[in-house]
């Protein structure tokens, strides 16, 4: 689940009863991460952390040993078919390099023209809303999947 809420703490345990398995939330809308990560774990679930595209990446870092996941906005929260922000990619790639094994998430304006560039700075999570809508989502599906295993078999010979 990715909570673009306020107080995301108090989504914790309703979204776990729900199913949950991961519960993703943006960093600057809690006054606690650390707490809410332990919440997050308690309650059984994995922890994903959302930064948006104005957020710099060393914000991030002190949690980055202790979740499951990081995601990086590359449009601003809100809304589909926004054009996609590239000044996200050296934070993917300052982070897949600090933390191979994480899974690191990009959201926002990805399709065949932009993922590529995600891939390779490092991001292995994709979210894609009105490009798949739009197109055949079968094979964008598909090509969005080549493009991260490639680039992460690229990085494991590296
Ligand atoms: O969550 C979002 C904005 O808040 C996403 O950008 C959205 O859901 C994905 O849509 P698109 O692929 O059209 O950017």
């Amino acid at each position: 689940m990715h909570m673009t809420v306020f107080r995301p703490e108090q989504w914790v345990k309703p979204m776990a009863i729900a199913g949950a398995n991961q519960y993703t939330f943006h960093l600057k809308a809690t006054e606690n991460p650390e707490a809410l990560i332990k919440d997050i774990w308690e309650n059984g679930m994995k922890v994903g952390l959302a930064i948006k595209p104005g957020t710099t990446v060393e914000y991030l870092a002190p949690w980055a040993n202790q979740i499951d996941m990081a995601l990086g906005m590359t449009v601003e929260l809100g809304f589909g078919r926004q054009k996609f922000v590239k000044d996200m990619m050296p934070k993917f790639h300052w982070l897949r390099t600090q933390f191979p094994s994480l899974d690191i998430e990009v959201n926002g304006g990805i399709g065949s023209d932009t993922v590529h560039k995600c891939a390779e700075a490092g991001t292995n999570v994709i979210v894609s809303g009105s490009v798949i809508m739009s197109e055949d989502p079968r094979s964008v599906i598909n090509l969005l999947r080549n493009v991260c295993s490639e680039a992460a078999q690229k990085r494991s010979l590296d």
